[in-house]
């Protein structure tokens, strides 16, 4: 089954070749005297190593050792304070384009199916002419040798609806990088969450397509069983940021016995032996842990210097056979470059978003329901009301409450949103593709569903409250809401962006939303505003402009009755030019007098509104291009 997989994954991999025309070279990474310090503390003591496409070599050690560290140093997500790494012999390699990181943590779209992912994953790879049977079948070989193939249809799972196992989740993720075929592959953990069975089933799939296509493979690895270790062709241990020994893996048990003078007992695992020689974390003593760890560093180094490493690896080469020198590797993935190729990334991450926001409750589904709500509430609680002066506060509450309300309900999206940046993080230090064309598909697949927010809250109060009968007025309503709605989703967005913590980003954006209102010129009247807070806050604040376009909208044009007293005058609420006429009425212009928003230019405000979104949008872009993670 598995070989025939993999027939599959070479077949579809050379029709992709023959269209890359990548040049067939190996690939050899390289890492030489490797220090990092970070806040005055030594991660990393002059860590060294070297592997080569095909292979597999594993970071292993206990908690604590710099494990990780390694990994984002060799990934350039952390630069070394020093020493040296190099890929075939270029000290400065673009990882970006070479390299895809599997974390620890899986950043996936919760519901989407487990094929949905990997097939994503493996469209955004490869260069938009890629045939879609060449992704089909890496795309089915993937999910088959990871063990898939029963949950293939399955969704992910998300906090409101349960989905995969935690197992099955790692697995996806590592499929979503295996499937992109980078040169070189690093994983964080891949098997934490999996049985020693799966674990090794992983990767044991994960070598299969190393060696095929001379992928360079380097993973940490906390405590695996000898099975599953033996499939690393090479060994790097770690303690408290040191090396205790790099080599072949087959050969640890070699150096045990005779650099430490600790053989390996009978019927034991030599990585748990090595590891519990490493070991310093039931060591009270400060001093005497790190005295453990110095002098276990200062036998592998004289070790090394009896038994160069040339003659160690040499031997190993040759067990090896044609490995190294056989297959040609090839840079498979498709690195994003040229304005069609971001098209294609755009248009593949609307597919996804359209998918992802249809099913996902959490990114409409929870605020259509509070729209169709707070529609039924304004329709009910505002009913029929009267075109009478009396009733003019209530009918300006109506155009708060809705640019206000509908607006601030926007933080909701923020859960979706955060899920959505975690995917868009990790494909974008993998070299998918960068912060234009998620920023362009966002901006646009958001658009549909809040239209269809606004038009059902329009629809369920606009007639029922009795507001300004025209059907043109009603579009206005309905655009001007719209629009507001936009404003406020790309602000909370925008947020989350600066601030991906979801309490911190939906306390800061609510907080945002009630200073919008604070200023906007219902409250306390634009004019009456300290000058600090008008001249500045209150122009460049989306509810204003909201606010008054639907104030405009429903009092342009229309009469209000007056109150006739029992003295037979007439009174109205505001001052009526009509009274003068003889008639005991209001203009709606009267009002519009009143509020000082008398002859504004509806479209001059419309375009204000959409300038505001396009700044938060672009905004939105900024921060995601300065801020990597
Ligand atoms: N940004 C940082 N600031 C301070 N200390 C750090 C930072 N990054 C890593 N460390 C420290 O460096 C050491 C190594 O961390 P690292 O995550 O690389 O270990 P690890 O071997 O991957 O551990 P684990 O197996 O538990 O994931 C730890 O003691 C950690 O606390």
């Amino acid at each position: 089954m598995a070989s025939s997989q993999n027939a599959l994954l070479t077949d579809s991999v050379q029709s992709s070749d023959a269209e890359a025309q990548q040049p067939r070279q190996g690939i050899v990474l390289e890492f030489d005297r490797l220090g990092y310090v970070i806040k005055g503390k030594t991660i990393l003591h002059d860590v060294s190593g070297r592997a080569e496409g095909g292979e597999m070599l594993a970071v292993m050690g206990p908690s604590g050792a710099g494990k990780s560290t390694i990994l984002d140093i060799l990934a350039k997500r952390a630069h070394a304070t020093s020493g040296t790494v190099t890929v075939n012999g270029d000290a400065n390699p673009d990882m970006r384009s070479l390299a895809s990181y599997v974390e620890q943590s899986d950043a996936l779209l919760g519901v989407l199916t487990v094929q949905e992912t990997i097939r994503f994953a493996a469209r955004l790879s490869v260069d938009w002419s890629t045939p879609s049977s060449v992704v089909h079948l890496r795309v089915a070989s993937v999910i088959s040798e990871l063990g898939l193939t029963d949950v293939v249809h399955n969704r992910i799972g998300n906090a409101v609806q349960r989905g995969i196992s935690g197992g099955q989740k790692r697995r996806v993720t590592i499929g979503s990088a295996l499937v992109a075929m980078p040169r070189i592959l690093l994983l964080d953990e891949p098997t934490s969450g999996l049985d020693s069975r799966t674990s090794r089933e992983v990767l044991l799939a994960i070598k299969n397509v190393a060696r095929m296509h001379g992928m360079l493979v380097i993973a940490s690895i906390h405590q695996p069983n000898w099975q599953t270790i033996s499939l690393f062709d090479r060994l790097l241990l770690l303690a408290q940021g040191r090396t205790m020994y790099f080599g072949p893996t087959n050969r640890l048990d070699v150096f045990l016995a005779e650099g430490l003078d600790q053989p390996v007992p009978k019927h034991a695992n030599p990585t748990d032996h090595a590891l519990d020689i490493v070991t310093t974390d039931f060591i009270v003593d400060p001093g005497k842990r790190s005295k453990h760890v110095s002098v276990l560093a200062d036998k592998w180094l004289a070790y090394l210097s009896a038994h160069p490493p040339d003659r160690v690896l040499e031997c190993w080469n040759s067990e090896k056979g044609l490995l190294l020198h056989g297959r040609g590797d090839h840079a498979l993935r498709h690195i994003s470059n040229g304005v069609l190729d971001d098209c294609y990334k755009t248009a593949l991450l609307m597919e996804r978003n359209a998918l992802n926001y249809s099913r996902n409750l959490l990114a409409y589904g929870v605020r259509l329901g509070m729209y169709l709500g707070m529609g039924v509430l304004l329709a009910t609680v505002w009913v029929n009301l009267a075109q009478t002066a009396a009733k003019v506060n209530d009918r300006l509450s109506v155009h708060f409450f809705s640019v206000a309300f509908l607006g601030f309900m926007s933080v909701a999206g923020i859960p979706a949103f955060l899920e959505e940046r975690q995917v868009f993080v990790r494909e974008r230090q993998n070299g998918l593709y960068g912060p234009g064309p998620y920023v362009l598909a966002n901006s646009i697949v958001t658009l549909p569903y809040l239209f269809i927010c606004a038009l059902l809250f329009a629809v369920l109060c606009y007639w029922s409250i009795g507001l300004n009968p025209g059907a043109e007025q009603f579009f206005r309503f309905l655009g001007v809401l719209f629009m507001a709605v936009y404003v406020a989703e790309s602000q909370s967005t925008l947020v989350a962006a600066v601030i991906p913590i979801f309490v911190a980003a939906l306390a800061i954006a609510s907080f945002w939303n009630g200073f919008w209102m604070c200023v906007g010129g219902y409250f306390i009247r634009a004019v009456n505003l300290p000058r600090f807070w008008y001249y500045w806050a209150h122009f460049i604040d989306y509810q204003t402009y909201a606010f008054d376009l639907l104030v405009y909208n429903d009092f342009h044009g229309i009469t209000l009755d007056c109150a006739t007293e029992s003295d037979g005058s007439c009174f109205c609420d505001y001052p009526s030019s009509l009274i003068t006429k003889g008639q005991c009425s209001l203009a709606g212009d009267d009002v519009l007098v009143a509020l000082g928003i008398r002859g504004i230019d509806f479209k001059l405000y419309a375009v204000i509104l959409l300038l505001i979104a396009l700044f938060y949008r672009t905004l939105l872009y900024i921060v995601l291009v300065l801020k990597k993670r």
